[in-house]
């Protein structure tokens, strides 16, 4: 299993540490636009190697992605992160270049590739995915829904003052701080609704802090988080490389499910060796329809402002 991670930086570092720990894939190549960025970061993860247990070897390439040839997998990361105060969709003006050109290169060496977008605004970058490769809508997934859920059940396990390894809950809808629809309803305390152990007041103050978890964490660092969303895309590849069948919230195309078309949204599918193998639709009340319908008019508002 050969995978590719393009961007070097903080989330792309952190994601191929996290695969390489893992210990599931053969090879994984770090691609970078800055010179030697990436060649440093795989052999500074290589010597970690002996210390953590792993035979994923890795190397790093400065744009030549004649080495990328072949890979089963690839991870787009590449572009700026936000800065405190920003939103993630002020990042399509330089983003869309990054993802378009990157994109393209990936499918021009692995014809069969799965490709997981990561680049923000996300949901946006993943429909531009679409619109340059053409590739199968089971071919392409955004990451976002993984590590909003995340975040969720960190924050529910805190009101529950219960172990995280007790609770469930996802996130679907947008990824950004406005359209992200976590689904209080549903998240449970094993087994057990959540709504039996705390408020009303306390499960809104829940989703609520859920929704900027990102622009939380980019006012306390300075940029945004990365070793959650390495985490999360580990989680991905993960499933796919091992045929595991799990669900995730993942943004993929729509085509009615929903009750929605033609945009990329987060909603749980089931991954596996085939990428997303099944949108798993499931039965919303009327003010989650409405949440997520709101969702998908600001994800449908930042996609017209591609240049197609
Ligand atoms: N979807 C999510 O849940 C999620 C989570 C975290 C971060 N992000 C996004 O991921 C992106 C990366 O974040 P980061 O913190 O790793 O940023 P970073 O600045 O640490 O890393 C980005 C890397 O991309 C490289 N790059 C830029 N243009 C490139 C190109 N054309 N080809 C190859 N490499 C190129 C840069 O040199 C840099 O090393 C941002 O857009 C951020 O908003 C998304
Ligand atoms: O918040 C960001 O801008 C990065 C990422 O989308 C996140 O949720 O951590």
């Amino acid at each position: 299993m050969k995978v590719t991670v393009v961007g070097a930086g903080a989330v792309g570092a952190s994601c191929a540490e996290y695969i390489a720990i893992k210990d599931f894939a053969s090879e994984v190549v770090l691609v970078d636009i800055k010179e030697g960025f990436a060649e440093g970061k795989a052999m500074d993860l290589m010597q970690t190697a002996s210390l953590n247990g792993f035979d994923t070897k890795i190397t790093g390439t400065t744009g030549d992605y004649s080495k990328t040839a072949g890979s089963d997998i690839a991870v787009i990361t590449s572009g700026i992160p936000r800065k405190p105060g920003m939103t993630r969709e002020e990042l399509i003006g330089i983003n869309a270049g990054i993802v378009k050109s990157v994109a393209a290169s990936l499918v021009k060496e692995s014809p069969n590739v799965i490709l997981i977008v990561v680049s923000n605004p996300m949901d946006t970058m993943t429909y531009l995915a679409h619109k340059v490769t053409g590739l199968p809508k089971n071919r392409i997934i955004g990451m976002g829904g993984a590590l909003d859920s995340a975040r969720f059940k960190y924050r529910l396990a805190e009101a529950l003052e219960a172990p995280i390894s007790d609770v469930d809950g996802m996130v679907i809808g947008g990824h950004s701080d406005k359209g992200m629809v976590p689904l209080t309803r549903l998240a449970t305390r094993n087994s057990v609704p959540v709504s039996e152990f705390i408020s009303d007041e306390r499960l809104t103050q829940v989703k609520e802090d859920t929704k900027v978890g990102g622009a939380t964490l980019t006012k306390l660092l300075g940029t945004s988080a990365w070793y959650a969303p390495g985490a999360a895309v580990s989680g991905l590849v993960q499933a796919i490389a091992c045929d595991q069948k799990k669900i995730f919230p993942c943004s993929t195309l729509l085509d009615g499910e929903y009750g929605l078309s033609d945009l990329c949204i987060g909603v749980p599918v089931v991954l596996g060796k085939n990428g997303i193998e099944k949108i798993v639709e499931i039965n919303l009340d009327d003010a989650e329809k409405a949440h997520l319908a709101e969702s998908a008019e600001g994800v449908k508002k930042t996609n017209g402002l591609l240049e197609l």
